[in-house]
């Protein structure tokens, strides 16, 4: 270009620049090539002319039309089509009568301003909806799709709308516009949440594959949806969306496959999103939702609903729930065909248009007659049928005054209702063990674990493995603290960092606890998120994005520092080492010559584990604490071998081996938010017995209380005390046999020599007897805490309390805890029917497989 500039004519430029054999125009005085520059030269003596503004009062925006395509032109150079027409702008008149040949329905809004070619209704973006605007995803305004056009049509020649109306100007978030109008008057009415289809609502491209947003249906491209929708804790929703419920329109989607998702992400990540999809609280059906008999649901009935043993599927907001078609109907609701069918199974008499009063206790009548006509399920096999078709029996409490109860489940001896399900309430306070009890047992008696629950269980540890380096990390600042102001105090240079002079770039002092910027970001990071009790809602999709960090944190010596100081980080649980000093197999020796062995295993057990390969061993997943992830209700079901030794006395009756096993149910749920007056163990009344689960070895340790975060630490001993008071108060547990399972003997026994009992001050007077008669200090601690408990039961209900020992690592003293509890279920019935085995206030103890069963300290 240089040259050309020199000497050359302006005409001999303007050649090179316009197409060969254009001609040259003359120089007219009307020609004009300059190109528009900016004055900032002095100001000017005289008036500039100005142009009046367009009155923006009813546009949020000027519309314009979506940039003219590659193919759109082709198709318009092959002749294929007619040349794209720009659709007039239209003035903000509420209605500009229109006729067949008047421009598509809505203008469309684009982000580029430079082109404002109209759309060509072409194949390639022909779709029912083609000609609709791109629009606010989170907009509500209305919008109506073209009613679409016939094959042969011509592309341009869609089907015109009679009527556009220009109210619904919208601007969206990002900046883009749209004009929604009615099509005809028969859509007015029609509101549905304006699409932008083929669209993509963050970039503006059109793209054939989007992934939608559950909430406000905004749709996303490959390019964009992981941007707009980040880690996707609840599923498929945009950022700004998360926490919000779902359109009901999208039920049926929850937790189905996502193609875009399947290639962005690996087959793990996508299950899990899709399961938190359809699992995370938010996406729920709500319980005003639910109607039934014409009346909403409220919280605790819905809860009730969900909680019982084979809860409804697939439920939608609004459904009938009576789901009825017999013309028959009992408390107003029309009963299904196997209603009537156990109904006539107990001999009641039902044509049809019946209407039945029933009442709560199962006395029925004709709707108004007051004329009670029996009881529906009187007879066992009613209530075998409606066992067998997860039908209600009534509650035992329900069944008439509480003292003539006919049917309760206490009186009905075990062997009339074979099929009848045990339930077994387990529950204790915090770490008490009751998850790893729960775990024995099914390993025990439970199937195995199924593959989902393998991925739920997965999660759970390497969602630990984060709280148990939010806890490392933690620590690694404070013991940096103790380390500056040591530095500070003494002058002493003996913790800092080798070889360096102490001061970081910024000429902030370190010691062997400091950690680099990055890292330290994503500590506060972790450490925040866990503060605010968020972790959940950031695993794993968000936590995913920070493995590389992980890893490098792990090699960090700061973090190998604090690992040697384990004993002083009080909130890291015994297990945490299990899982954070694993090395697994094959060792990569070579990577890693240059850290040191403990650091080496921190980093592959945190590889290793917050791998996607990782499979949890059954080790592993007996010492993961918690169940669930969550940790919310867990329940099993199962049967025991009934020829255990404890059985066998009473199993006199050779029928007994050839009738069905009794069935059990246990229900693990945590006590957390268990008080006085507390709802939901309500939902428990039916249990057959309440396992109790206390840690022994808690006697001399401190927690922050149950109840409250600002209360001095309590001794958790203490703590359990209470629960454990609370819960036998509950007066749905007042005729239910209690079985105070004492756990972690194997800490009490290594403990008891070092710390003494009088650490808690409920067990302040115990008084060892001296070990003469062969009997350990940890036995008789044991046996006085049994008693302890067993004065406190008695003096609060006037009943008996059972007491298990366990260490329920080893699995062998779970399943002696199960056949005692079994035991106890058994006494209980004899004692109901008048064969009071046992009547002694001591001698039950302990099981009677104990070895301290007669060796009281008394
Ligand atoms: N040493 C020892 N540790 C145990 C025993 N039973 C459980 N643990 C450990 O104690 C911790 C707490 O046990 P969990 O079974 O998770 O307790 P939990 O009752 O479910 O407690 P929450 O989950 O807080 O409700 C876990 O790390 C267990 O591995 C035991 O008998 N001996
Ligand atoms: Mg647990």
């Amino acid at each position: 270009m240089a040259e050309t500039l020199e000497g050359k004519t302006w005409e001999e430029m303007l050649k090179q620049i316009l197409p060969p054999g254009t001609s040259i125009p003359d120089a007219s005085a009307n020609l004009d090539y300059s190109i528009a520059i900016e004055y900032d030269g002095p100001p000017v003596g005289y008036e500039l002319p100005t142009v009046d503004p367009v009155s923006m009062s009813c546009f949020t925006s000027i519309p314009t039309a979506d940039p003219f395509s590659d193919s759109q032109s082709q198709l318009v150079a092959n002749g294929a089509g007619p040349p794209p027409v720009m659709d007039p702008i239209r003035l903000p008149i509420s209605r500009i009568a229109g006729c067949a040949g008047s421009p598509p329905l809505s203008p469309r809004g684009s982000r580029s301003s430079e082109s404002v070619v109209s759309v060509l209704q072409n194949q390639e973006f022909s779709d029912a909806s083609h000609s609709q605007s791109p629009g606010s995803p989170h907009s509500s305004a209305t919008v109506q799709s073209s009613p679409g056009r016939q094959p042969n049509q011509p592309a341009n020649e869609v089907k015109r709308v009679s009527v556009v109306t220009f109210e619904n100007v919208q601007k969206s978030d990002n900046n883009e516009f749209y004009v929604g109008g009615s099509a005809s008057p028969q859509y007015v009415a029609v509101s549905k949440k304006e699409k932008r289809k083929r669209v993509c609502y963050r970039c503006g491209k059109r793209k054939w594959e989007r992934e939608s947003c559950l909430v406000c249906s905004a749709r996303y491209c490959s390019n964009c949806v992981l941007r707009a929708m980040g880690s996707m804790p609840e599923g498929r929703k945009c950022v700004q969306c998360i926490g919000q419920p779902i359109d009901e329109s999208n039920r049926s989607k929850l937790g189905k496959s996502s193609r875009m998702l399947s290639r962005l992400l690996s087959p793990l990540e996508v299950r899990q999103i899709l399961k938190a999809e359809k699992e995370c609280p938010a996406n729920q059906l709500r319980p005003e939702q639910l109607v039934v008999n014409g009346f909403p649901l409220r919280p605790e009935e819905m809860a009730e609903l969900f909680s019982c043993t084979l809860p409804p599927q697939k439920l939608k907001p609004g459904s009938n729930a009576s789901n009825g078609n017999t013309q028959v109907y009992i408390n107003g609701r029309e009963i299904t065909k196997t209603e009537l069918r156990v109904l006539k199974l107990a001999n009641v008499q039902c044509p049809r248009d019946t209407h039945f009063w029933v009442y709560e206790d199962g006395r029925y009548e004709e709707e108004g007659q007051n004329n009670i006509k029996g009881r529906i399920w009187e007879s066992a096999l009613t209530r075998l049928a409606c066992s067998l078709f997860s039908l209600p029996v009534p509650h035992a409490a329900s069944t008439g005054p509480r003292d003539e109860a006919p049917y309760s489940a206490r009186t009905v001896p075990e062997y009339l209702e074979p099929k009848r399900i045990q339930k077994l309430l387990l529950i204790g306070p915090p770490a008490s063990g009751t998850s790893t009890i729960f775990k024995q047992a099914k390993f025990l008696y439970g199937s195995k674990f199924s593959q989902e629950e393998l991925e739920n269980l997965k999660l759970m540890i390497q969602s630990n493995m984060y709280k148990y380096l939010s806890i490392l990390l933690e620590g690694r600042e404070r013991f940096e603290e103790e380390a500056l102001s040591n530095i500070c105090e003494n002058g002493s240079v003996e913790r800092h960092t080798e070889g360096g002079d102490g001061n970081d770039d910024n000429g902030r002092a370190l010691s062997v606890y400091s950690i680099s910027g990055r890292l330290k970001q994503f500590s506060n990071w972790l450490l925040d998120i866990i503060a605010m009790g968020d972790l959940d809602a950031f695993f794993p999709a968000a936590t995913r994005e920070y493995a590389p960090l992980v890893d490098e944190m792990w090699k960090d010596s700061a973090i190998q520092e604090t690992y040697k100081r384990r004993n002083e980080l009080h909130f890291l649980p015994d297990v945490a080492e299990y899982f954070l000093s694993r090395v697994p197999s094959p060792t990569p020796l070579n990577l890693f010559l240059s850290i040191s062995a403990s650091a080496r295993n921190l980093f592959f057990a945190a590889i290793e584990v917050s791998g996607n390969e990782y499979e949890p061993s059954e080790k592993d997943i007996l010492y993961a604490e918690g169940v669930t992830q969550g940790n919310g209700l867990a329940f099993i079901e199962f049967s025991l071998d009934d020829r255990s030794l404890l059985a066998e006395p009473y199993n006199d009756n050779p029928d007994i081996h050839s009738q069905p096993l009794t069935r059990y149910q246990l229900i693990r749920v945590s006590a957390k938010g268990m008080n006085e007056g507390c709802k939901w163990v309500e939902m428990f009344e039916d249990v057959r017995a309440v396992i109790f689960c206390i840690a022994l070895s808690d006697y001399d340790q401190f927690g922050p209380p149950v109840h409250g975060n600002n209360k001095p630490l309590l001794n958790r001993m203490m703590q359990s005390k209470e629960l454990f008071e609370t819960t036998i108060r509950q007066p749905c547990f007042r005729d239910t046999p209690f079985v105070l399972v004492l756990n972690k003997y194997d800490l009490f026994e290594e403990k008891i020599n070092r710390a003494p009992l009088s650490n808690c001050d409920w067990l302040s007077d115990f008084c060892p007897l001296k070990t003469s008669h062969n009997q350990s200090l940890a036995h008789q601690a044991y046996y006085y805490i049994a008693m302890k408990f067993k004065d406190l039961y008695f003096s609060l209900t006037k009943h008996k309390l059972f007491v298990a020992q366990a260490r329920a690592w080893d699995r062998l003293t779970v399943d002696e805890c199960f056949k005692y509890i079994r035991e106890v279920l058994r006494w209980e019935d004899e004692k109901d029917e008048n064969y009071v085995v046992d009547d002694s206030f001591y001698s039950t103890t302990d099981l009677s497989s104990s070895p301290f069963i007669r060796q009281s300290n008394e």
